[in-house]
């Protein structure tokens, strides 16, 4: 666990500073004393120094790991006339580098001994800790297609998401032959896993679109519940149990092949937030359309963060929450019972053609059925007051496969 939650926030610890300059290469103070960057950070909860395994059992890293400060995200596309023996290299070498990425090691030689030599890593994290790396591999639809001779060889559910209400998609946004999700509490370690990974790949993968993320907007258990864009605290009612993870993201389906069993299904929304609107909307109407309050989360229907929500509850002859909020929409009370694991990030791309903020949410899901995704997003779709202010603009779904046994890689099954 990464350990959030312990010790003191940020905020707090710039609170103490009396709003004062910080000194020298401080960043904060600490009951009125100046810290270091590694102060601070260890105060806010974070351990650089911790390192995940790649060979972790049954399920690849990134999916229920607690959800680390820093997102990259990249969808790739294979190129044309590649065979599947050249993939399965390419997923073999994919493999050994990740798990000596995540370990904080270089992928091969920054300094080579020849002065003609090549460096095989590419250097920016060579003096940076391993910082809770973790880099998850996803297979998308069109590698199952007639281009390199895996048509028949997919997961049984992987299959391009429809066409959903209130979409908006630009299609250089969306889909993608892979993807790699690569998240560390360090953006620069983030960053250099897929350089190094895409390097590795070159000839063979093209990128097709690329997401950096930060402020994770979504909670992991034992985390403080972050706030996105929005304001909002997000993350609250996740995923956080074994039971729910085996119950509704690892995939156990015996009719799926060998190489997704432990695995998951991966849907991405690249979600533009309207965030001027939102900004001169009032604190009412922001409650209303998400069913609960700003400053501590509460549903409508409670006081605290974590109080159940009362769909039932009725004030003045109307319902507490509305019952077209986001979250009465959402909850799985109102969906049959259904979940999903969210592992969004906050994302800007700075300013767009307007001049307006082009931020917002870049969603993330797992879920053992994709249909889970599309029921929900079909209801939410339709009728959520939170459209007014969003618009879903990029879209992919992938298949990822279940970790590998040591001396083993990535979907090897995949080509026996
Ligand atoms: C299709 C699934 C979902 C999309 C797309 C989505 C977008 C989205 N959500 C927020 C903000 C919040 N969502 C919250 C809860 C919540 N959201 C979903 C699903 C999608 N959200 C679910 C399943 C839930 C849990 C509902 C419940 O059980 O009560 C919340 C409340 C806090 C929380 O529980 O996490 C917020 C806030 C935004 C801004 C957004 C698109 C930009
Ligand atoms: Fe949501």
């Amino acid at each position: 666990m990464a350990g959030e939650g312990k010790g003191l926030s940020r905020r707090r610890l710039l609170a103490g500073a009396g709003g004062g300059a910080a000194a020298g290469a401080a960043v904060g103070f600490l009951g009125g004393r100046a810290v270091s960057p590694a102060e601070a950070a260890a105060a806010d909860g974070l351990d650089l120094s911790r390192a995940y395994d790649f060979y972790t059992g049954d399920h690849q890293v990134g999916i229920a790991t607690p959800p680390q400060r820093h997102l990259v995200f990249m969808s790739l596309d294979v190129v044309e006339g590649t065979t599947a023996e050249q993939l399965k290299v390419l997923f073999a070498r994919w493999s050994a580098a990740m798990a000596t990425m995540m370990k904080g090691n270089p992928v091969g030689s920054v300094e080579p001994t020849r002065s003609n030599g090549v460096p095989q890593d590419t250097g920016e994290a060579y003096d940076l800790s391993p910082a809770s790396l973790t880099v998850t591999l996803g297979l998308g639809p069109g590698l199952f297609d007639d281009r390199f001779g895996l048509a028949g060889r997919g997961p049984k559910l992987l299959a391009e998401i429809p066409r959903l209400p209130s979409d908006e998609l630009k299609p250089e946004l969306c889909g993608g032959d892979l993807a790699l999700q690569a998240c560390a509490d360090d953006p620069q370690v983030a960053y250099h896993a897929i350089r190094d990974l895409v390097r590795i790949g070159r000839g063979l993968v093209t990128t097709r679109w690329t997401v950096l993320g930060f402020g994770r907007a979504s909670a992991g258990k034992g985390q403080k519940t972050p706030r996105n864009l929005m304001g909002l605290k997000d993350g609250t009612r996740n995923i956080k149990s074994e039971e729910d993870l085996d119950e509704f993201v690892w995939v156990a389906d015996p009719d799926e092949p060998a190489w997704m069993r432990g695995g998951s299904y991966l849907v991405t929304r690249k979600i533009n937030m309207d965030i001027e609107v939102w900004d001169g909307t009032t604190i009412d109407t922001q409650h209303l359309t998400i069913g609960r309050d700003k400053a501590e989360g509460a549903p409508l229907s409670g006081k605290k963060e974590f109080d159940t929500p009362d769909f039932k509850a009725v004030r003045d002859g109307k319902p507490v929450i509305d019952p077209t909020s986001h979250v009465a929409l959402a909850a799985s009370e109102n969906n049959g019972g259904a979940k999903i694991l969210r592992r969004g990030y906050n994302f800007t791309d700075g300013l767009n053609s307007l001049g307006q903020l082009d931020a917002g949410l870049f969603f993330i899901a797992f879920m053992k059925d994709p249909a889970t995704f599309v029921d929900l997003q079909r209801k939410l779709g339709r009728v959520d007051l939170l459209n007014e202010y969003i618009a879903h603009v990029g879209s992919a779904i992938f298949a990822v496969p279940r970790a590998p046994k040591s001396g083993h890689f990535l979907a090897q099954e995949l080509f026996d």
